[in-house]
């Protein structure tokens, strides 16, 4: 994989298997999984801002699963952020999700910690040690998604906008490489899912990939980027702007 590469999938098939990452053969889980997607192709770059696009249950949210290694790879080749996917060891995981950032569309938050604990929370299980460093980079990232007033507020004093303000924060905290957003703006209204378009088009500016699912052609009509469109168990490249053009 270049240097400069984040994902890398070459002829990758994927499966849902019970027991992954155990002592069963990639042949084995294949066999008793699940294919969701097949022949799928690309690569993305340091920086890149790329979108996911399809019908409901065509494999968006399982391909972002085998980038973060919830999903085994079975077939193909697979490296993200420099870990060889068909290799990973359950052990290993840990360590690539501490290179990626990922944003849920349900915030995940610990909802009895306010903001600032459930980001010191994440930096002390990612094995931060100095106080001051840690307010330091806690400081940096609520200032990066224009939350630094909100330090002492809880989860539930926070609007949806604000909250999904604070899942991105958490993504950034140990400075990923790529961040991995599966429909991040799906229970937002328009106005605060444009502001969260913004926020991860500043990001991918300052060299972190991002990948992003999402239902919302809307957004890309807006903040055109490239889309890989799930259809019929494959994934492909396509021209949003000339198809867009023709609807
Ligand atoms: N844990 C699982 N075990 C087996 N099959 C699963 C599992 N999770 C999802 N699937 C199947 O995988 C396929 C792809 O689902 P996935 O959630 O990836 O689609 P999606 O494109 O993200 O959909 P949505 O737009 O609704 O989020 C579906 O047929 C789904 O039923």
């Amino acid at each position: 994989m270049s240097g400069k590469r984040v994902i890398e999938l070459r002829d990758v098939a994927i499966y849902h298997a019970e027991n992954p990452f155990g002592r069963q053969s990639a042949e084995r889980l294949v066999r008793s999984g699940e294919l969701v997607l097949s022949e799928v192709d690309f690569s993305v770059e340091e920086g890149e801002f790329v979108y996911l696009i399809g019908r409901v249950g065509s494999g968006k949210s399982t391909l972002l699963k085998t980038l973060y290694a919830d999903v085994q790879l079975l077939v193909g080749e697979g490296c993200v952020v420099g870990f060889d996917l068909r290799k990973l060891r359950r052990r290993q995981i840990p360590y690539l999700r501490r290179k990626i950032g990922i944003v849920f569309q349900d915030y995940q938050l610990l909802t009895d910690r306010n903001v600032f604990q459930n980001l010191y929370y994440v930096m002390r299980a990612t094995g931060w040690r100095a106080e001051a460093e840690i307010r330091r980079r806690i400081d940096e990232v609520l200032q990066l998604v224009g939350l630094e007033a909100k330090h002492y507020k809880m989860p539930f004093e926070l609007s949806g906008g604000e909250q999904q303000r604070l899942v991105i924060a958490r993504a950034l905290l140990n400075k990923p490489r790529l961040l991995l957003a599966d429909e991040p703006t799906g229970n937002l209204d328009p106005v605060t899912a444009d502001g969260i378009m913004r926020l991860f088009l500043t990001i991918a500016r300052s060299g972190c990939a991002v990948v992003m699912s999402t239902h919302n052609t809307n957004l890309i009509e807006e903040y055109p980027a490239r889309t890989l469109v799930f259809e019929k168990g494959r994934v492909k490249e396509v021209d949003m702007q000339a198809l867009l053009g023709r609807i």
